[in-house]
């Protein structure tokens, strides 16, 4: 961990980031960031005791460069660093659908480019980090991109083709649940339960069923199976679920979320 790594713009999943590395163990002292405005720059000083520079000092000065801004930020950032970054530095994107050849193409020749879709439990080590190297990226570049996104949670390497699909499940999953916990608490006010009550009825749910199916290794039809008694009360509410198409609604709404993913290729958005 004798590295700098600079993370240039620290947004929600720059600052998860950042502070997942903090609690993982690298010292603030090695860690650089870069923000547009002076104030985000002092509130993360404040917060992390980290160091705010501009985004040509961060190319300049770390050895990892983490591009955290949106994907419609993106094209400005690379054109300002590129003067600016030598190819020996490692620049990882967490850019929602960005391949690495955008950045290969823009910056040095030869710079080793990292592709990391990530998600905000990042915020709590709970993160699913998706990783895939462009064309100079070797396995010491990979190397250093997991240990950095291990801190935060779990790290899998895919080939890039399946960025965009990832993007759709985990990079976005965690908005899916938090939807579904935002409708069964609405259900839960139309049964005539106070919506505290409710909603932490089905987080508490929400827990268990994660846990078991992490812990568990049962799939989740055995699962669901087991808590769906013959002629009981959760078969007609599965009923219901189908009559409504939520499975069918599902596969559409992540085939939406890939394509959207390939539309921003561009960077433009
Ligand atoms: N949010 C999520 O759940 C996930 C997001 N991502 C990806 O992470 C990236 C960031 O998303 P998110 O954190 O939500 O977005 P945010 O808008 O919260 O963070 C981006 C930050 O970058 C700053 N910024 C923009 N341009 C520059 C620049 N040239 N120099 C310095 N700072 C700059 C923005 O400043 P300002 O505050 O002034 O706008 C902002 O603070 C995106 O590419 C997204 O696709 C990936 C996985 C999950
Ligand atoms: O909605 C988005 O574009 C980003 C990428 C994945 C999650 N949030």
């Amino acid at each position: 961990m004798t590295q700098k790594v600079a993370v240039l713009g620290t947004g929600k999943i720059g600052e998860a980031l950042l502070s997942g590395m903090i609690r993982a163990g690298w010292s603030p002292a090695d860690l650089l960031v870069t923000a547009r405005r002076p104030e985000r720059a002092d509130t993360l000083r404040e917060r992390y005791g980290v160091t705010p520079v501009t985004n040509a000092e961060a190319a300049k000065t770390a050895d990892t460069l983490i591009l955290t801004v949106k994907p419609q930020d993106m094209g400005a950032l690379v054109e300002e660093l590129a003067p600016h970054v030598p190819a020996d530095r490692l620049v990882i994107s967490g850019a929602a659908g960005i391949p690495t050849a955008y950045f290969e193409e823009r910056l040095a020749a030869g710079t080793p480019v990292v592709r990391v879709m990530t998600n905000t439990p990042a915020l709590v080590d709970e993160a699913m980090s998706v990783i895939s190297g462009g064309t100079h990226a070797n396995p010491a570049h990979l190397a250093i991109a997991q240990e950095i996104f291990g801190g935060v949670g779990k790290t899998l390497r895919v080939p890039e083709s399946q960025q965009d699909a990832a993007t759709a499940l985990s990079g976005s999953g965690p908005a899916y649940f938090y939807f579904l916990v935002e409708a069964m608490t609405d259900a839960g006010i139309l049964l005539g339960l106070p919506r505290s009550q409710a909603h932490d009825l089905i987080v508490q749910a929400a827990i268990g069923a994660a846990v078991m199916l992490r812990d568990s290794g049962e799939h989740p039809v055995k699962l669901r199976e087991a808590v769906t008694s013959p002629a009981g009360t959760t078969i007609n509410a599965i009923r219901e679920l189908e009559n409504h198409g939520v499975r069918a609604a599902l596969i559409a709404a992540l085939e939406a979320a890939r394509d959207r993913s390939r539309e921003l290729a561009s960077g433009k958005g």
